[in-house]
C-alpha cells in the first residue's frame, strides 16, 4: 500500500450506505468538500442532507459510474462485494466489511499546527490503529 494525501475537492465520491460506519467515513470526507453521494433506502439522520446527494435506493451498478472514489459501507457484505466487482479498473473501492478487496484503507489521523499524521496498520487492525492514536495525541500534548 503507497499513503498518499489525495485532492477530492468537486471530485465525485460514492458512499454506499447510510449508517454508522458510512457517517464516520462521510465525517472526514465531507472535509474537503468532494461531491459526495450516498446511496441508501435509509440515512442515519446525522448526515448534512444539504452537502451530500443522497440517492434514496438500494445499491444499484448504474449509480456508481460517476465516481471517482467509492466506499462500500452497507451491512450487506454481498453487496459491499458487488460494488468493488461493478467499479471500473479506474475507479478505487474501498470495501469497509472485507479488507482483502479494497483498493485503498482509511487511515487515522490526527491534525495539529498544520501537520496531518496518519496511522495505518495496513489494514490489519483498525483498534491497535486507534490505540495508536491516542497514543499519538497524548504525546503530541506533552511535547
Ligand atoms: C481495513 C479498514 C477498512 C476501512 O474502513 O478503510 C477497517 C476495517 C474494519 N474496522 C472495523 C471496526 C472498527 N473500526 C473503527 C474505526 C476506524 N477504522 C478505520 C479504518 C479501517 N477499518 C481500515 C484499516 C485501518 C488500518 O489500516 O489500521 C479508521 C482508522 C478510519 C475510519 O474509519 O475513517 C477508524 C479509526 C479512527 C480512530 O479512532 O483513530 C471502529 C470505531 C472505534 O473503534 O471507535 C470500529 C468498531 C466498530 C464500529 O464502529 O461499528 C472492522 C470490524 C472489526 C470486527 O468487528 O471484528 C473492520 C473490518 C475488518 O477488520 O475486516
Ligand atoms: N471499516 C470499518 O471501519 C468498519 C466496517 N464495518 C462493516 O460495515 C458494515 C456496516 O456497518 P454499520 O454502518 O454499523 O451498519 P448500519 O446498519 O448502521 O448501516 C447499514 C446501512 O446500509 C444500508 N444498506 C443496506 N442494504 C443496502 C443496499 N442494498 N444498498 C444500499 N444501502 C444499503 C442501510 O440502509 C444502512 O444505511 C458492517 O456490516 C461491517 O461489515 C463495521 C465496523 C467498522
Amino acid at each position: 500500500m503507497y499513503p498518499i494525501m489525495v485532492n477530492l475537492t468537486n471530485r465525485p465520491v460514492t458512499i454506499v450506505g447510510g449508517g454508522k460506519v458510512a457517517f464516520r467515513k462521510y465525517k472526514k470526507l465531507i472535509n474537503d468538500n468532494p461531491k459526495l453521494t450516498v446511496i441508501s433506502p435509509e440515512i442515519d439522520s446525522r448526515f448534512d442532507l444539504d452537502k451530500i446527494n443522497w440517492v434514496e435506493s438500494r445499491y444499484k451498478k448504474s449509480l456508481i459510474r460517476d465516481a471517482d472514489l467509492i466506499l462500500a459501507c452497507t451491512d450487506d457484505a454481498e453487496v459491499n462485494q458487488a460494488v468493488y466487482q461493478d467499479a471500473t479498473a479506474n475507479q478505487l473501492v474501498n470495501n469497509t466489511s472485507n479488507k482483502k478487496n479494497s483498493d485503498f484503507y482509511n487511515v487515522s489521523t490526527v491534525e495539529q499546527d498544520g501537520f496531518v499524521y496518519s496511522i495505518s496498520s495496513n489494514g490489519k487492525d483498525p483498534f491497535a490503529t486507534k490505540q495508536k492514536r491516542r497514543a499519538l495525541e497524548e504525546w503530541l500534548r506533552n511535547n
